[in-house]
């Protein structure tokens, strides 16, 4: 059979620190892949924050290494940050933002668009309880999904509702090596401080404390679901294009009001609105019926019986942009180009869109000046900077990458795609859109 006509093996991601649980997951993952004729795809993220990371990444190597031996069809891809957190900036925080980036960046990069991670059900009960300290709400309470499709990325926790004796019983059971981070004991971290000091305690009062607390966070969770569910039916009713009409919305009364103000606040601001501003709106709105607050994101404004929101100015800059970025799009989903302050949203449409076989392969590009644009068929191409002009686009709606397919210019942000290259109509396409960051 010709190579061509060989169909490549369906390729599945584990996220691997090297630590025992995700130990355990790519070795299950790797033993049931074996027999299903599936590749795996081991995805190592170094920090780049602890001098021993160098070791792990080495470990990583080493049991991957050993499994190939075996015959497993396991193959690492590893990414070294380079992470600095700032002043005042949680540590754990800026790991975990970088590390789901990078996961995502690995994933794409190899075409996998599985990625399975090793949380199991102590972590999801010391999630709720870490949350509910904090004072989080349903939505923070609800703790993590099963499964969540992010950036055109499927991210499951095949173990979460798994106890975590279960998985230390693998471990023990196949005799795995894996990592033992000591900053695992370091107490200035929220969550070691619950599982050195609080978990021993309370599962010791409370034998079934992990499995509750997890059922406590599937409740949150369906909580957390139906009011979003009730939000947007609420603003059907109150909110419309230029804001939300606070005499209706003020009659919705308190709960349902506040929970219709954050789902708008969000939408509108692209960021939640902290409880205290909740509390402060809901208080100074029904009095202050022409008044104006400042937020992070933007403005938020009382005019005319209608609240609105303006988001500040973005820099047409993309500060961390790399030149050329890779970008592969097979299907429906948001994309985050690396280095880019803003999401690529790819919808399957029927007319007007890019031919799906030329996204397959494309490059994210700063403007350089001198680009050409059609706008429309039978239209003749124009520079870029005309368009935009006549276009009367806000700075900020032409931020963004341009999207080439080799040399030829696919797709613009606040323009959309070429008329050169749109798909006739009946092939299958994909429609984009560019949605900015919104500034913090
Ligand atoms: N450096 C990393 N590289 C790749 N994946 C990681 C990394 N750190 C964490 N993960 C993934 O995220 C999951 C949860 O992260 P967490 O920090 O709770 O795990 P961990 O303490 O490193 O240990 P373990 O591997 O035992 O889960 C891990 O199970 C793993 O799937």
């Amino acid at each position: 059979m010709s190579p061509a006509l060989v169909a490549a093996r369906p390729v599945v991601a584990v996220a691997y620190s090297g630590g025992r649980d995700s130990t355990a997951l790519l070795h299950a993952t790797a033993k049931a892949a074996h027999d299903e004729g599936v590749r795996v795809l081991a995805l190592h993220v170094h920090h780049g924050l602890q001098a021993k990371a160098d070791d792990w990444l080495a470990h990583c190597e080493r049991q991957c290494a050993a499994w190939q031996r075996k015959g497993w069809p396991v193959e690492l891809a590893h990414t070294r940050l380079a992470l600095g957190p700032k002043k005042g900036e949680s540590v754990e925080a800026v790991a975990r933002k970088a590390r789901y980036r990078a996961l995502h960046d690995l994933a794409a990069a190899h075409g996998a668009d599985v990625v399975l991670l090793a949380h199991h059900r102590r972590d999801q009960a010391e999630t709720f309880l870490l949350q509910a300290l904090r004072g989080a709400g349903v939505a923070g309470l609800a703790g993590m999904p099963a499964a969540v499709v992010r950036d055109g990325i499927t991210w499951m926790r095949p173990w979460l509702h798994h106890p975590r004796e279960a998985v230390e019983a693998y471990v023990r059971r196949h005799r795995l090596r894996y990592i033992d981070d000591d900053s695992n004991d370091d107490a200035r971290f929220a969550r070691n401080r619950l599982r050195l000091a609080v978990w021993p305690a309370l599962a010791q009062a409370f034998p079934h404390a992990e499995a509750a607390l997890a059922d406590a966070g599937t409740w949150a969770r369906d909580a957390s679901a139906c009011l979003a569910e009730l939000a947007v039916l609420d603003l059907a009713a109150v909110a419309t294009p230029a804001g939300l009409k606070l005499e209706p919305w003020l009659a919705l009364g308190a709960p349902r009001a506040r929970n219709a103000l954050r789902a708008w606040y969000r939408d509108a601001a692209g960021e939640p609105l902290p409880a205290s501003w909740v509390e402060r709106l809901w208080s100074e709105l029904p009095q202050r019926r022409s008044a104006q607050w400042q937020m992070p994101s933007g403005t938020l404004r009382s005019y005319r019986g209608v609240l609105s929101h303006a988001t500040a100015p973005v820099s047409t800059a993309a500060p961390n942009a790399q030149p050329g970025t890779e970008l592969k799009i097979v299907r429906a989903g948001r994309y985050r180009p690396p280095g880019w302050d803003g999401v690529l949203h790819v919808e399957r449409c029927a007319n007007g869109g890019a031919p799906a076989a030329l996204l397959k392969s494309l490059r994210a590009v700063p403007r350089a000046g001198g680009e050409q644009f059609q706008r429309g068929p039978g239209r003749p191409p124009r520079s870029l900077k005309k368009q935009f002009q006549d276009a009367a686009l806000p700075a900020w709606a032409r931020s963004g990458p341009l999207l080439y397919a080799g040399e030829r210019l696919v797709f613009v942000p606040g323009l959309g795609i070429d008329a050169r290259v749109v798909a006739a109509p009946g092939e299958p396409q994909w429609c984009l859109r560019w949605e900015p960051d919104v500034p913090r």
